[in-house]
């Protein structure tokens, strides 16, 4: 049987939500989702509004039901919904309602197993209340912290044979990966509708899934080489929006211009005096970044020759909320560093200070080990504990804004495009 692509539209925007759908099925893409963001935003609207414009297309209605069943699913389906989706996790009374209503109105029935503290055990109960689908699925906020969908559809596609949907972050690798695990239906999100290119992505996915035995699988790298990677990907304004505004370091500009991601080694320093900023680069290691504190900004703590060495240690470079100096000498050498000013005068090595103490630099607390980003717009510090979901998020947000770009590329603003007036708060 041939795989079901559905395109999930989680957009807030019905016109946007349209188009997209257009150029999705433009590249193979089979079902349309009206994602719950969508209803909530714009209600059975949607529904109707989609109903319309693809007249032959399946059409679902995400309303992840969790109680009154029978009337959520009497609701999408009055208004031109062909499946309807209810939570795996609502009690089985909603489950049993909504699948009359389900019957009484021609409608099938989805049930998500999102958040199912027992997705396998649920997957069995479900098919036997005689749900039409079951779908595997890891919701966005928990693929941000690392979960996948595929090792549990691998599981309980050997327990069940209803017929499987599975969800959660998927692309054309992982999506291929769902077809040989047993999945008839492949839901597919973000990495659809949030590309700059909708009928290419869908297209991508197009082809994993109908010839999923070609698509090579890499093998998973460490999480801190994902996560670096992300962030060489990712700008450090998406990181700072997927931090919601936080994490940004205030008074600290490049100096000397080149993307720089590395964990932190931390230095707190006093007046002029560079011993421990030069002690530690002896302890940092190959993609470190050194973060440092100097109490004064008019005498240097930092140079030429520090430069020279770090470039040796293969460090990624280097933050001072204090003073640089010997310009001219570390432009040449081009080790990314980023400071709040630049001196002729340096101090003397007397020795006060710590190294990786948790310090402030540049009004944020930079603990050793967290990630340390920098670009042309500045650096910010991103928790070691958080780096991954962060690194995440920041790729959502650079997602969701190469979408928008092209669209007020076709014409139009910004404004216009995400309907600043409607969200506007009252
Ligand atoms: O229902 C959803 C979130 O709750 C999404 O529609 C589903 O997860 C697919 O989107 P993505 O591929 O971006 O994960």
């Amino acid at each position: 049987m041939v795989p079901i692509i559905q395109v999930a539209l989680d957009l807030l925007e019905l016109d946007r939500s349209v188009e997209i759908a257009k150029e999705a099925i433009a590249g193979g893409a089979d079902w349309i989702e009206i994602g719950t963001p969508l209803i909530k935003s714009e209600g059975m609207n949607a529904i109707r509004t989609m109903r319309k414009a693809f007249s032959d297309r399946t059409i679902l209605a995400d309303m992840k039901t969790v109680d009154t069943g029978a009337m959520e699913v009497e609701m999408a389906a009055k208004a031109g919904a062909d499946v309807v989706i209810v939570l795996g996790s609502a009690a089985d009374s909603t489950v049993l309602d909504a699948l009359r209503s389900a019957h009484k109105y021609g409608v099938r029935l989805m049930a998500d197993l999102i958040s199912a503290p027992d997705p396998v055990k649920r997957a069995v109960e479900l098919e036997a209340l005689g749900v039409d689908y079951v779908n595997v699925h890891v919701g966005i906020d928990q693929q941000m912290i690392g979960k996948d969908p595929i090792s549990i559809l691998m599981e309980i596609s050997e327990k069940v044979s209803v017929q499987l949907a599975v969800a959660g972050g998927l692309d054309a690798e992982s999506a291929a990966q769902a077809v040989r695990a047993g999945a008839r239906i492949v839901i597919v999100g973000g990495n659809i509708t949030r590309s700059d290119n909708v009928t290419e992505a869908a297209r991508k996915i197009r082809q994993s899934v109908d010839s999923p035995e070609s698509i090579d699988i890499r093998n998973r790298v460490t999480v801190d080489q994902e996560i670096r990677e992300i962030f060489k990907e990712v700008s450090t304004s998406n990181i700072s929006d997927a931090m919601h505004g936080k994490g940004a370091m205030k008074g600290i500009h490049p100096l000397v211009r080149g993307k720089m991601i590395g964990t932190a080694i931390t230095v707190q320093s006093f007046a002029g005096d560079w011993a421990k900023t030069v002690e530690a680069i002896d302890i940092a290691k190959e993609g470190n970044v050194i973060v440092i504190y100097n109490e004064s900004k008019d005498i240097a703590c930092w140079g030429g020759l520090a430069t020279q060495s770090s470039l040796n240690k293969r460090i990624a470079g280097v933050v001072i909320e204090g003073a640089v100096r010997d310009i001219d000498e570390v432009e040449t050498l081009g080790l990314p560093i980023y400071t709040s000013n630049t001196v002729p005068n340096a101090g003397d090595p007397k020795g006060f200070g710590e190294i990786n103490a948790e310090i402030t630099c540049g009004g944020q607390a930079v603990k050793p080990g967290d990630y340390i980003i920098g670009d042309e717009s500045g650096v910010v510090v991103v928790p070691g504990e958080r780096a991954y979901e962060i690194a995440r998020r920041a790729k959502e947000v650079n997602k969701t804004e190469k979408r928008i770009f092209d669209e007020i590329r076709r014409g139009g603003t910004l404004s216009e495009i995400l309907k600043l007036k409607k969200w506007e708060k009252l």
